[in-house]
């Protein structure tokens, strides 16, 4: 097992389903390393929430990128939880509810978005963590260690209700929904580590995971 500082260039992999617990794990993981984890699920979630806030409609690209550049959002990719600005304004209270929630596949959907996700993603200095959909297949195809997680929509809809106010059946038709709508870019990359969180407590998959990463 790799002990942390992590002193490496290394990227890091963590994609999979909706609350599967890639941030938990992707925070567990950087921790032990001592670098930070990168979540660009919050950032698909903090346009959605300013197209929301905006009155926009979320199926348009070019009024939704207006708005991005003119309130210009900045991912800060604290160890312990990263958290989105707008300005002087902390987004992240506002970007897990279940109106996001809603919302946020209609906008990741749209390719000139994804850029605006990309683009922001790969200006940062590795080492880091990067947890979402696409982050081994798309975003940092090169990273040298990728994980996917999954675990049954029941066994995530139940660790989700913990965190929303829907009962648990009303929260697994919606992870259901979102996982449908998010097929496209959520393809585990071909060398990646598939881990079925189900069966393990969030330790034990932070414990699978930095056994399996190599020497800096
Ligand atoms: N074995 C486990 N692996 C990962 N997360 C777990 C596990 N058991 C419980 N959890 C919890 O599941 C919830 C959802 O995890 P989260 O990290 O938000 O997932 P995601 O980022 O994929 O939406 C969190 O409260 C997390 O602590
Ligand atoms: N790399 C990523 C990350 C998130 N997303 C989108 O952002 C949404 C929210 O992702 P998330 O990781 O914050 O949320 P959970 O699925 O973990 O609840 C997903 O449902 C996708 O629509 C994406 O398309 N690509």
């Amino acid at each position: 097992m790799h002990g942390g500082p992590y002193t490496g260039r290394m990227i890091v992999t963590i994609d999979g389903v909706a609350a599967s617990g890639k941030s938990s794990v992707a925070s567990g993981v950087a921790r032990a390393l001592g670098i930070p984890y990168v979540s660009s699920g919050l950032l698909y979630r903090a346009a959605t929430l300013l197209g929301q806030e905006a009155g926009l409609d979320l199926n348009m690209t070019a009024p939704l990128l207006a708005c991005l550049r003119e309130h210009p959002l900045r991912l800060e990719p604290l160890a312990a939880g990263n958290r989105v600005w707008l300005g002087q304004r902390d987004l992240t209270p506002d970007l897990h509810s279940s109106a996001v929630d809603r919302g946020v596949s209609v906008v990741a959907a749209q390719p000139g978005v994804r850029t605006w996700v990309d683009d922001q993603l790969r200006a940062l200095t590795p080492p880091f963590v990067a947890e979402g959909r696409d982050m081994g297949t798309n975003v940092f195809p090169q990273a040298p260690a990728k994980f996917y997680l999954t675990a049954s929509p029941r066994v995530r809809a139940e660790r989700r209700s913990r965190e929303r106010p829907e009962d648990v059946a009303a929260i697994e038709a919606a992870l259901i929904q979102r996982d449908a709508l998010d097929t496209t870019q959520s393809a585990p990359a071909p060398d990646a580590r598939v881990i079925d969180t189900g069966p393990l407590t969030l330790e034990q998959v932070i414990t699978v995971i930095t056994q399996q990463l190599p020497a800096p």
